[in-house]
């Protein structure tokens, strides 16, 4: 989901040596240049989406890609979610043409065949869109201030079909699903009831 936890959880792990932890470069997202493909996306998803999803895709690929300085690398999000997500929502939704989707599936499929990208696990943090959304209140990031709940409600739509349904798109590993919804406390508590299966993969699944 989108403004879920997944930073906290991560901060979590990054205190365990022998763990290397990718956050997601929204700040880049936020700053390319002096511009921000952020702000523009929300303020004009048709004219900005295909801008912003682009640099989600060159930035998350160089995430991938980025030599590795651990036995076990925990990341943010995947070049696999921003595409089969935030893509797919916004062309679902009317707000991307096309012929920016078109463009951005051929570079994708491309990335995607001619790169390895491997996955091991994926921990799908299960939250409801109105936990999201008190969250997104919460973190009071600007550029989603404009950011409604029936947005939150199709992006769970699409990580529900993806991942637990499995009936939209291919899965590049197995998913450890862990609910989500609960409170700070309880939720450090189950990220130590799961912390054997995420650390070992999918072997322990
Ligand atoms: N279990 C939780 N209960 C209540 N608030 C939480 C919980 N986990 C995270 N938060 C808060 O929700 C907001 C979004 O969390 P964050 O980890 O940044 O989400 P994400 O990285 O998925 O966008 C932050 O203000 C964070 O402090
Ligand atoms: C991957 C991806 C993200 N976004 C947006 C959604 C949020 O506003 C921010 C960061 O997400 P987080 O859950 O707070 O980490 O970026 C997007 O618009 N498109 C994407 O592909």
């Amino acid at each position: 989901m989108t403004i879920n936890g997944k930073t906290t959880c991560l901060e979590y792990f990054s205190k365990t040596s022998n763990i290397e932890v990718l956050t997601e470069p929204v700040s880049k997202w936020r700053n390319v240049r002096g511009h921000n493909p952020l702000a523009l996306m929300y303020q004009d998803p048709k004219r900005w989406g295909i801008t912003l999803q682009t640099y989600v895709q060159l930035t998350m690929l160089d995430r991938h890609l980025s030599s590795v300085s651990a036995p076990v690398r925990m990341m943010e999000r995947s070049i696999f979610s921003a595409k089969y997500i935030f893509v797919e929502n916004l062309f679902r939704s009317g707000k991307m043409p096309e012929v920016d989707f078109a463009v951005l599936s051929e570079w994708f499929d491309w990335i995607t065949t001619n790169i390895s990208i491997p996955v091991d696990l994926i921990v799908y943090l299960q939250t409801s869109p109105q936990t999201c959304y008190e969250r997104l209140k919460q973190r009071c990031r600007e550029e989603e201030k404009v950011i409604p709940l029936e947005y939150l409600e199709s992006i769970h739509h699409l990580y529900e079909d993806w991942l637990i349904k499995q009936t939209s798109f291919p899965l590049p590993a197995p998913v450890l699903v862990i609910p989500a919804d609960h409170d700070l406390q309880n939720m450090l508590h189950q990220y130590e009831e799961n912390r054997d299966k995420i650390l070992a993969g999918s072997c322990l699944l």
